[in-house]
């Protein structure tokens, strides 16, 4: 849905920075491992203190770079299927950090087994719905299906719970609850989004193989 209608925007918004970016030399892989970076390390060493407010903070300063890093590309005309592979295999890693940090804090001192369960619950599940639809893809199928919640979803959901979480450790009363209502609508969303899309890459591939196994026979 944010794919659908929040890119145009963000393009717009963003291309003057992608400009600038490449008039000062800067590759869009470059923007895309710096992203990752600092997202990984916002996520790693503030979630797993309970620091959400500033976790999400860092986070979100780095997090605009997964739609630089393209409008870098599209603007040079230098889109390649490397950078593809980059930016994808990358945004896995970013994820991992976040959930993963979620995760951490409910082992430590957030001491909640059920909330680290469905931390780790998120995590795995959101990796599985991106490889649905990256192997749906490799086989030749088109996969034309997002599903209810996509990455950029899945991000928006748990960032901002958890920034208005961390409010509490500024004296805001109750508000922490936000996170956990966020990881499980996170939780059940991607338990949804993976069944939508095992669902059409299923059909689809019946439709193929009958249209290849007709083909064959009429040869
Ligand atoms: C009071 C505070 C209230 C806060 C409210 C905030 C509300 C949320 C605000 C904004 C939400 C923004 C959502 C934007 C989503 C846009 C949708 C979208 O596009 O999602 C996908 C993208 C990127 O996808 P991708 O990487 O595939 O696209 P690219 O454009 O990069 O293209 C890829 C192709 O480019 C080529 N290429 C790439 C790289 C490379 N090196 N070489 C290449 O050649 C190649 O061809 C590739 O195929 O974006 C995302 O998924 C990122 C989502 C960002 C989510 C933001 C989350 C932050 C949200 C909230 C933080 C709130 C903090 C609140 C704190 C409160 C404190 C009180
Ligand atoms: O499939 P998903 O994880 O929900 O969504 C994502 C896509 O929206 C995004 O464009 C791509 O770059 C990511 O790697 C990821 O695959
Ligand atoms: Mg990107
Ligand atoms: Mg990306």
């Amino acid at each position: 849905m944010l794919n659908k209608y929040a890119r145009a925007f963000f393009t717009r918004v963003l291309t003057p920075f992608a400009a600038f970016l490449l008039r000062r030399g800067v590759s869009p892989d470059a923007v895309t491992l710096l992203g990752t970076a600092g997202v990984m390390a916002g996520a790693l060493v503030f979630f797993p203190r309970g620091e959400f407010f500033w976790g999400t903070i860092v986070i979100t300063s780095f997090v605009f770079s997964d739609l630089v890093d393209g409008n870098m590309a599209r603007q040079a005309g230098i889109s390649s299927r490397w950078g593809a592979f980059l930016d994808s295999t990358l945004d896995r890693v970013a994820d991992g950090a976040i959930f993963g940090g979620f995760a951490l804090w409910y082992a430590g001192g957030g001491d909640d087994n059920v909330l680290c369960a469905v931390a780790i619950f998120c995590l795995a599940s959101g990796q599985v719905v991106s490889y649905t639809k990256a192997r749906g893809e490799s086989i030749g199928l088109p996969v034309a299906v997002n599903g209810l919640i996509e990455r950029a979803e899945r991000l928006v959901i748990s960032l901002v719970a958890a920034g208005f979480a961390g409010l509490h450790k500024f004296g805001v009363p109750g508000i922490q609850v936000l996170l956990p209502i966020a990881l499980w609508i996170v939780a059940v969303g991607s338990l949804i989004t993976l069944v939508q899309r095992v669902v059409t890459v299923r059909r689809e591939a019946a439709e193929a193989d009958a249209a290849a196994a007709t083909s064959e026979a009429a040869s």
